[in-house]
C-alpha cells in the first residue's frame, strides 16, 4: 500500500460550546480525489482550515509526507506543499489573471511574491503562462480580474493554488456561486488541468452530482464527526448520510 501524503490524527476544535471537529482521523493517498460533504455547520471548513494552517487545532496532528505541520502559519504550509482555494476567490481584483498567477508562480519557483514589481525570472514567467494555458484561460490573461465572470474567477483562484505545484490541493466549494450549467465544465477544466499531477485533491462540495462524477472517495461530516468514509456510491447509499447530509431519508 502506498504511503499517505496527508494524515490528520485526532484533530479536535471547539468554538465555545460548539464542537466543530471531534477527533478527526483521515489518511489521504497521493493523487486521491476526495470530496468532503455535510450540511451547513457540519465541520468541513473547520477541517480544511486546520489542515491549511488557518485554524490551530485544540488537539491532534496534521502530517504531510509524515512530517508534522500542525499549527504552522498558512504561508509555511503552502510552501511545504498544501495549497487551497476559497469559497470566495481571493484574488487581486485590479490585477490581470497573468499578474495574479505570477505571484503564485514566484512562490512555486522559490522566489518572494512581489505585488508591486513585475516578476522577471524566466522560470516564473513560463510557469504562469503554462498554468493559464492548462486551464484554457489564455483569452482572459490581460483583463482585470474584476471584469471577469464568476466561473473564470473561480478557475483563476484554483489555478493560483495549482501554480505552487502542491502535494495536496484543497478546494473549498469550487462550484458554489457558479451557474448550474457551468458547474460540470468548470470541474472538467479543473480535473483536466490536474491530469498527470500527483497532487491529492480534497474538495468541499454540496452538489452530489459533482461529488459522484469527480470524487473517488467521500467523507461525510455531521456535527464535527466523520459519519461515512467510502466510495461515492456507498456513502450516498448510507442511511445516516441520507438522513443527516443529503436529506433524502427522514
Ligand atoms: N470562527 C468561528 N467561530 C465560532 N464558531 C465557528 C467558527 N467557525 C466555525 N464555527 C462553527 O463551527 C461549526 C462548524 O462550522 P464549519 O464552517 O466548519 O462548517 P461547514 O461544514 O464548513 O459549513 P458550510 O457548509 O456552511 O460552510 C458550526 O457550528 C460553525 O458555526
Amino acid at each position: 500500500m502506498s504511503a499517505a501524503v496527508l494524515e490528520a490524527r485526532g484533530l479536535q476544535k471547539s468554538f465555545g460550546a460548539v464542537v466543530a471537529a471531534k477527533d478527526i482521523d483521515v489518511s489521504v493517498l497521493p493523487a486521491a480525489r476526495l470530496s468532503l460533504i455535510g450540511a451547513n455547520g457540519a465541520g468541513k471548513t473547520t477541517f480544511v482550515n486546520m489542515v491549511t494552517g488557518w485554524l490551530k487545532p485544540d488537539a491532534g496532528q496534521v502530517l504531510l509526507d509524515g512530517k508534522d505541520i500542525t499549527g504552522l502559519a498558512p504561508r509555511r504550509i503552502t510552501r511545504a506543499g498544501v495549497c487551497r482555494s476559497f469559497q470566495i476567490p481571493q484574488l487581486c481584483e485590479t490585477m490581470t489573471p497573468s499578474e495574479n498567477l505570477l505571484v503564485s508562480a514566484e512562490i512555486a519557483t522559490g522566489g518572494k511574491p512581489r505585488f508591486f514589481r513585475p516578476a522577471r525570472r524566466p522560470e516564473t514567467l513560463d510557469g504562469a503562462a503554462a498554468v493559464l494555458a492548462r486551464f484554457g484561460l489564455e483569452e482572459y490573461a490581460d483583463q482585470p480580474v474584476n471584469e471577469l465572470p464568476g466561473g473564470v474567477r473561480k478557475l483563476i483562484d484554483i489555478a493560483m493554488a495549482l501554480a505552487v505545484r502542491p502535494r495536496v490541493l484543497l478546494l473549498d466549494e469550487p462550484t458554489s456561486g457558479v451557474a448550474s450549467e457551468e458547474k460540470f465544465p468548470l470541474m472538467d477544466r479543473v480535473m483536466a488541468a490536474l491530469e498527470g499531477e500527483q497532487a491529492a485533491v480534497i474538495f468541499v462540495e454540496h452538489d452530489m452530482d459533482i461529488v459522484t462524477r469527480y470524487a473517488d472517495r467521500v467523507l461525510a461530516f455531521y456535527s464535527g464527526e466523520i459519519i461515512a468514509d467510502d466510495a461515492p456510491g456507498e456513502v450516498l447509499a448510507d442511511s445516516a448520510v441520507q438522513k443527516y447530509v443529503t436529506g433524502t431519508r427522514r
